[in-house]
C-alpha cells in the first residue's frame, strides 16, 4: 500500500507519489477517469464553444476558482442547502448525462459552466493530471502494448534511417526519458516536453508546445516530432487543428512527424477517419508513410514535403459528419481560417 506515503492536494485528494508502488488496475482506473474527465472537458467545451472557448482564465487551472465566483448563479444554485457531498453527487450525476450536441439533452449554460470547473479542477487542482501521467507511465508497459515509440523506431529502421542520420527530436507530451525514441541512438539530441513537471530534473522540460518560442532558422528545426497520445488531449477540435499547423514551423522539409491516437478518436467517430486525417495532413503539407492499428492506439508516420499542401484546407475549416451512431464519439480537428 501506499496510502502512509501519500501526497495531497490542497483539496485532499491524493497524488500518487510512488509509481512503483501502483498497480496496474488501479493506474487503469486512474487512466479511465482522466479519460472520462478529458471527454467531459471536451462535450462541455463543445456546447460552449462560443462562450469559453478561447477563454484562457478556464484553461489555466490557478484561475478556476476567480472564474467560478464570476458565475454567481451557478454558484448561488449549487451553494444553497446542499452539503459539499449531495453537490458532488450531483455534478458527477451530471458529468455521465452530458455527452455531446447531437444526443443530449439541452442543458443550461451554468450548469455547463459549474461542471466545467469541477473537471477542471479535479484535472488541474487535484492531482487528477499528475496521477494519469504517473499511471501512464505503467500503461506504457500493461495497458497497451508498450511504448509506442518502439514502433517509430521499428519504422525508422525500414526507412534506412540509423544513427549515422544524426536527427534531433522534439517529443510532445513525454512522461519518460527511458522510451525507445531516446535510447535507440537514432535520435540525437531529443528535446522532451510536456506541460507538467513530473520529471524536470530528468530531462524533461516543462513547457507547453503552442508556447514554445519558434525556432529562428532551420538549424533549431526538428528532423522528427513525436506527439503521441497528445491530440486527443487537447480540449477543442480548433486547437488540434492548431497544433497541427504549428508542427510545421518546427520540423525541417522532409522531417518526420509521429503521432499516436487512440483508436476510437479514427475508428468510431462521426467526424473522423483515417482518410480524413491523412487527407488533413495533406492540406497541410504532408504525406503519409506509415499507418498501424493496434488494439487500442493507432500509429501515424508522415513527412514533410517540400512545397505547402495543394489541396483545398477550406474543406477542414468546419467538422463534417461521415457516419453516425448511438454509441460514436465527436472527436475532430478544424484548421483555423
Ligand atoms: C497520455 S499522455 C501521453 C504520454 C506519452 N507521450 C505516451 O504516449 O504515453 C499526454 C501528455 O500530453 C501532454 N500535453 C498535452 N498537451 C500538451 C501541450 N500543448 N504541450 C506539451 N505537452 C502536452 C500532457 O501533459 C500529457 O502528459
Amino acid at each position: 500500500m501506499f496510502a502512509s506515503r501519500r501526497k495531497q492536494t490542497i483539496s485532499g485528494k491524493n497524488i500518487i507519489k510512488n509509481i512503483k508502488r501502483i498497480k496496474p488496475a488501479k493506474a487503469r482506473k486512474v487512466i479511465r477517469r482522466f479519460h472520462f474527465l478529458i471527454e467531459k472537458r471536451r462535450n462541455i467545451c463543445e456546447y460552449l464553444e462560443i462562450e469559453i472557448s478561447d477563454n484562457d482564465e478556464v484553461r489555466n487551472a490557478k484561475n478556476i476558482n476567480a472564474f467560478l465566483s464570476k458565475v454567481p448563479l451557478s454558484k448561488k444554485e449549487y451553494n444553497t442547502g446542499r452539503n459539499h457531498k449531495e453537490r458532488q453527487k450531483d455534478i458527477e450525476e451530471k458529468l455521465l448525462h452530458i455527452d455531446n450536441k447531437a444526443t443530449s439533452e439541452k442543458w443550461n449554460t451554468n450548469e455547463l459552466i459549474l461542471c466545467l470547473g469541477y473537471v477542471m479542477k479535479e484535472i488541474e487542482l487535484e492531482g487528477g493530471l499528475e496521477n494519469y501521467q504517473m499511471a501512464s507511465q505503467i500503461g506504457q508497459d500493461t495497458n497497451r502494448g508498450g511504448d509506442s515509440s518502439g514502433i517509430l523506431i521499428k519504422w525508422m529502421k525500414e526507412l534506412g534511417r540509423s544513427k549515422d542520420n544524426e536527427m534531433n527530436a522534439l517529443e510532445i507530451g513525454s512522461l519518460s526519458v527511458k522510451n525507445k525514441i531516446s535510447t535507440s541512438g537514432i535520435f540525437n539530441p531529443v528535446i522532451r516536453i510536456d506541460l507538467n513537471n513530473l520529471n524536470n530534473d530528468k530531462g524533461i522540460i516543462r513547457q507547453d508546445f503552442m508556447k514554445r518560442p519558434l525556432p529562428g532558422n532551420n538549424e533549431g528545426k526538428f528532423d522528427l516530432i513525436s506527439c503521441s497520445l497528445v491530440l486527443n488531449f487537447v480540449p477543442t477540435p480548433l486547437e488540434r487543428g492548431q497544433m497541427c499547423e504549428r508542427f510545421t514551423k518546427f520540423l525541417k522539409t522532409e522531417g518526420y512527424l509521429f503521432v499516436v491516437l487512440p483508436l476510437p478518436c479514427i475508428s468510431n467517430s462521426r467526424y473522423m477517419n483515417a482518410e480524413i486525417f491523412k487527407s488533413l495532413m495533406s492540406t497541410l503539407g504532408y504525406n503519409q508513410l506509415k499507418y498501424h492499428e493496434a488494439n487500442k492506439v493507432c500509429y501515424f508516420l508522415f513527412q514533410r514535403q517540400n512545397d505547402e499542401g495543394k489541396a483545398n484546407k477550406k474543406q477542414f475549416y468546419k467538422k463534417l459528419k461521415v457516419r453516425d451512431g448511438p454509441k460514436m464519439n465527436n472527436f475532430s480537428i478544424i484548421l483555423p481560417q
